[in-house]
């Protein structure tokens, strides 16, 4: 099974306008109110994709209510841990440029973390742990190592896709399955500016040489690069028009994963995490499988 754990899930309000004037009253044209949050999305591609997930993590008040709603009515398992505050809400303006406001998440208090840990220990070897999306600064230390510990433990496959110091600290417990940084997100965890696919696969090697089972960097419409101890790839990204991109890198996160667990083979877990990576790109909403293996084709490989 695939766990899924939101921190800080949201409604996505997503309007678009053919034109958007900063301080202007301004008209929409279309809007979507998606659920969202990084692993809620990889919840709903990976179900979409054929796998079978449960979406943790935490919502409150009517826009909790709603996202609940929304994933069940999808065929999603939920087992969200209730808060006090109203889950944000996060506005996506798609024009000419694409504008993001997103809001604070939830304050959480000793008993919400007790509760995530609680259903973290039931986790066994056949299952997925997916910790994607920011993590909130009232998130103690403690808990993270804590949470490591039991991945550990249990050997759990985990999946880290998240900024910050939170995978530093896992790192000193436990070595991810996943994780995939873009080139600034990979920067940031390395501490150095990335000029060039060689510098960033040169950093990847160094976090496989750490444990890491695989990196994969994901650059946009460059596509994405991959390394693991026994491989180094890159991988076009299929041509299209970009209607949206919030979720292209949830996407992918889902495609090697809803890949992955049906042969163990990366390469094609790799293919097929980029292909649904850039279907989700080219529409409003997350990708459907037949988007994705319409694409596979246009993903091409190179070793490097
Ligand atoms: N404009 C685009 N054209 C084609 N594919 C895209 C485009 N933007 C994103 N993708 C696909 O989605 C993947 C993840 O996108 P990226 O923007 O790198 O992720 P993140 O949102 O995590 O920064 C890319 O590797 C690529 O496969
Ligand atoms: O485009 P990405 O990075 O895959 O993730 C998209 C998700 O991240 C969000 O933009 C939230 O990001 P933050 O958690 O960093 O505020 C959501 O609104 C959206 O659903």
């Amino acid at each position: 099974m695939i766990f899924t754990c939101t921190f800080m899930p949201t409604v996505d309000y997503t309007a678009y306008l053919s034109n958007f004037e900063r301080g202007e009253l301004n008209r929409t044209n279309e809007v979507y109110y998606y659920p969202g949050g990084k692993g809620i999305n990889v919840s709903r591609v990976v179900h979409r994709l054929g796998a079978e997930t449960v979406a943790c993590g935490f919502i409150g008040g009517f826009t909790g209510d709603y996202i609940e709603d929304f994933l069940q009515k999808e065929g999603i398992k939920t087992d969200f841990i209730r808060t006090t505050d109203i889950t944000r809400i996060n506005v996506k303006i798609k024009s000419t440029e694409e504008t993001e406001l997103n809001g604070p998440g939830p304050i959480l208090n000793e008993k919400n973390f007790q509760r995530l840990l609680e259903r973290i220990s039931r986790l066994t070897e056949d299952d997925w742990l997916v910790i994607a999306g920011r993590i909130p600064a009232s998130l103690p230390s403690s808990f993270v190592s804590e949470l490591a510990t039991l991945c550990e433990k249990n050997k759990v496959r985990l999946v880290v896709d998240t900024s910050g110091p939170a995978l530093k600290q896992i790192m000193e417990i436990t070595k991810p399955f996943l994780i995939k940084p873009n080139e600034q997100e990979l920067g940031e965890l390395v501490g150095k500016t990335i000029h060039s696919k060689q510098e960033a696969v040169g950093y990847a090697k160094k976090l496989v040489g750490e444990g890491i089972q695989h990196v994969v960097i994901s650059m946009g419409k460059e596509g994405a690069l991959y390394v693991s101890a026994t491989e180094t790839l890159a991988a076009t990204a299929p041509k299209g028009k970009l209607v949206n991109s919030v979720g292209a890198g949830d996407s992918l996160v889902s495609g090697f994963i809803a890949s992955y667990s049906i042969d163990g083979h990366a390469e094609n877990a790799f293919r097929y995490g980029v292909a649904s990576g850039s279907a989700t790109a080219f529409q409003s909403d997350l990708c459907k499988k037949e988007d994705v293996e319409s694409l596979l084709s246009q993903v091409i490989i190179t070793k490097l």
